[in-house]
């Protein structure tokens, strides 16, 4: 496979070739920009060649990691494209040496098809034959393994169902290479070895929304990050990478990202929770002296222990569910609609001509129909503008007859004087409408049961019930001065119907991570913000651990929120971050309940050790154990170690009782930024998104985890975080219902075992 492929001469000599290019292109660039210069001009040219000494300098043992070999239907010339992160190219020759793989001819190498292959150029589609797609292990600028498997593979899937290799879980040589060499759990470039359904994605139509549903470890976030990378290498004229937005679900998850953004050119896009980007537009729509709750309230209402929690439990489900709903916008619609037929006087707009004793007037009747129906789809606001201007504009021309016919032909001054009294008019005209202020007009309505049962969509799920718990506990929190984080979607829509949003289309592409934890109305949000809908939406629902809040199923946004919209939806199967054991496991827990819509994860076929599983009678004993655990994983060389318990609560305790004995454990709360590497404590709702070497899940037991959605949701998160080890710790009554079947795929051992 490696020095005997019957190419590695020929392929080593290649490589020698590129290096000693490169080495001449970095000595030119070198001499280059060596002198500072005044030109404003040379320093422009010289900061882009200082960056692509930059790169040259840092790729030159490993410039490309594969090759694709076309023939084109149009001539029968077969080319051989060689693929790696950035393009080189020759200045002498400007021969393209090595061409970036977010190229149109590099989707070659990525997609499936061998014959009747294609790719998209700004020209038209080139069509012809895939001869060949080798992929090359280099180290310090020597081949050390040459795989030739990829054709073989599509030729293979053609021949079969493609379900078929799905179901086996095929992986070819090289993806399997590089999978078993990850000994770091950071987020990391997958760009030689991305699949094709993959690619599909990164490579997708710029301006529609694109959903996927991903498995767990599925290479979401990544991909979505690589579609970044293609977009603006692509569409470099006409999008900023500086106007890209990435919502993730907690600053931990930014900083685990951010890592990879400079590796994929694309690190100034902007970054954010939903929540903080939408607090910021939302606090100057606010009453003076009113905050907005601590959004960390409902997870510890939900995931703690309490007494007496459950009616509390129910109401906030209820009023949150509400509030992100599409029924939430439907009520707005509704309430304004409303508001702008009742509570606006369209009164006949009258005055008289001194002089002549002449009225003009255009009637209330018009100035209704023009108002809620030519400018119907504007905000408020600017339909005021719109209507004011168009109403002067009908009165000047009223007047202007008017003086014709009567041959009065007055002055600048005296015309001047006319158009000031229109304004004046018009300004008294429009006193008496109702200023319609976002803040008010919402805490009016959400905290009003019967305003809420007037405007409430009728097919409301349990409407009676939930329209009264929304409003008598929204009531409760407004008469704080409070807002709480579900109010900032409705209250950004509201500002968008009647003033036009401040941010809207202010992103040039958006990316929503996990989006199974936004609901459809702060989705839609996003959307309003970005232009076009040029939008990337990646998600699990069975990681949708909030049962009060986010996405139960992609239809709402399919039939709700993009209903009528060219949007496109994906689904990824496969999984590429744990072995096939721990998924085993995890799969076991989802199959213990009922959910919609099931993705079940299909793992990629690497093996490892079983997980293990260890049971403490005494609760006490479980710290002992996860001590012992975490020094032998670390021993092991595993430098990322999650500790993960249920609750916050729960989390501090354990870092107390195992500070003596793992004094290097860090204890992560949803404050922190920082994402450090070795042994971190911290809560599994905290841990979404986020990938380990090793996870050691404590108070696995049925105490912790019950069989309900919420909870088995909850495990499942938690038990797809590692790459490489998952050790399951339980106590008291037992482990968890959830995790019974499971357990004939896990190695039970004892303290003495360990
Ligand atoms: N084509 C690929 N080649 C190599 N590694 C891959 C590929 N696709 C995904 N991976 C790896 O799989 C792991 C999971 O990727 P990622 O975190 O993007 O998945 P995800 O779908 O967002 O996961 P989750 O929903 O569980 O948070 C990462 O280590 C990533 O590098």
């Amino acid at each position: 496979m490696t020095t005997k492929h019957s190419a590695y001469e020929l392929e080593q000599k290649r490589l020698d070739e590129t290096i000693d290019l490169i080495d001449k292109e970095v000595d030119w660039i070198t001499e280059e920009i060596k002198d500072p210069t005044d030109d404003y001009v040379k320093q422009i040219v010289n900061a882009g060649l200082a960056k692509t000494l930059t790169y040259l300098t840092q790729s030159r043992l490993k410039p490309y990691f594969g090759r694709v070999d076309f023939m084109k239907d149009e001539t029968y010339d077969t080319d051989s494209v060689y693929i790696g992160k950035r393009g080189v190219v020759s200045s002498d020759t400007m021969d393209s040496i090595v061409v970036d793989w977010r190229a149109p001819v590099a989707s070659l190498y990525y997609s499936g098809e061998s014959k009747d292959a294609f790719y998209r150029t700004p020209q038209g589609i080139v069509r012809g034959e895939v001869k060949l797609k080798r992929n090359f292990a280099i180290e310090e600028g020597k081949i050390t393994g040459i795989y030739d498997g990829a054709v073989k593979e599509t030729i293979n899937r053609e021949m079969s169902d493609p379900d078929d290799f799905l179901d086996e879980g095929y992986i070819d040589e090289f993806l399997s290479a590089s999978l078993d060499q990850t000994n770091d759990s950071r987020l990391k470039d997958i760009v030689a070895t991305i699949q094709s359904e993959q690619n599909d994605i990164i490579r997708a139509e710029k301006d529609r929304p694109i959903l996927v549903q991903g498995v767990a470890g599925s290479g979401k976030t990544t991909i979505a990050l690589h579609r970044l990378s293609y977009l603006i290498y692509n569409y470099q004229d006409s999008l900023a990478s500086k106007r890209f937005m990435v919502f993730a679900p907690n600053r931990l998850f930014l900083t685990y990202i951010s890592e990879v953004l400079p590796e994929l050119g694309v690190e100034d896009v902007q970054q954010s929770t939903f929540m903080d980007w939408a607090a910021k537009l939302v606090k100057p729509l606010m009453n003076k002296g009113w905050r907005i709750l601590d959004p960390n309230k409902p997870l510890q209402l939900f995931f703690e222990e309490g007494e007496n929690r459950e009616a509390q439990r129910r109401e906030a489900r209820h009023r949150m569910h509400l509030k992100g709903s599409l029924a939430c916008k439907a009520t707005l619609d509704a309430y304004l609609a409303d508001l702008i037929e009742t509570q606006i006087n369209y009164k006949r707009l009258s005055f008289i001509y001194s002089r002549t004793k002449h009225v003009f007037a255009i009637d209330g009747s018009e100035i209704k129909k023009l108002f809620m129906e030519h400018y119907a789809n504007l905000p408020f606001r600017e339909r005021l503008v719109q209507l004011r201007k168009h109403l002067k504009q009908q009165l000047n021309k009223m007047v202007y007859a008017h003086l014709r016919e009567l041959k009065v032909d007055l002055d600048k001054q005296a015309l001047a004087k006319f158009e000031k009294n229109i304004d004046t008019i018009l300004d008294k005209y429009f006193a008496a409408w109702p200023t319609l202020d976002v803040f008010s007009v919402y805490t009016g309505l959400f905290a009003s049961q019967e305003l809420l049962e007037k405007f409430a969509p009728v097919e409301l799920e349990n409407r009676a019930e939930v329209l009264a718990d929304t409003a008598r506990t929204s009531a409760e929190i407004f008469a704080a001065e409070r807002i709480e984080t579900e109010d900032l979607a409705p209250l950004l829509y509201l500002q968008h119907a009647l003033e036009g949003m401040s941010q809207a289309g202010s992103f040039d592409h958006a990316v929503v991570d996990e989006a199974q934890d936004l609901s459809a109305l702060e989705i839609l949000i996003v959307s309003l913000a970005t232009k076009r809908n040029s939008v990337t939406i990646v998600g699990d629902i069975a990681q949708g651990i909030h049962a009060y809040r986010g996405l139960h199923s992609w239809d709402e946004l399919m039939k709700g929120v993009y209903a009528g919209s060219s949007v496109q939806f994906y689904k990824l199967e496969q999984s590429y971050r744990s072995t096939v054991e721990i998924m085993t496991c995890a799969n076991e827990v989802l199959a213990k309940i009922d959910i919609p819509d099931l993705f079940l994860a299909k793992p990629v076929l690497r093996h490892g050790t079983k997980p293990l599983y260890q049971h403490s009678e005494k609760a006490a004993d479980e710290a002992g154990a996860v001590i012992q655990h975490a020094t032998k994983l670390a021993d092991e060389g595993f430098r990322s170690i999650a500790i993960v318990a249920k609750s916050m609560e729960q989390c501090k305790k354990l870092h107390k009782q195992i500070k003596a004995g793992l004094p290097e454990a860090v204890l992560l709360s949803s404050k922190d930024t920082e994402f450090p590497e070795g042994i971190v404590v911290m809560p599994a709702y905290m841990t979404k998104g986020l990938q380990f070497d090793a996870v050691i899940l404590v108070g696995a037991d049925t105490e912790n985890y019950g069989r309900n959605e919420e909870d088995a949701k909850l495990l499942y998160v938690a038990m797809t975080r590692p790459v490489h080890r998952l050790v399951v710790l339980s106590a008291k009554n037992g482990l968890t219902e959830l995790l019974q079947t499971a357990q004939v795929y896990m190695e039970q051992v004892t303290e003495q075992e360990v």
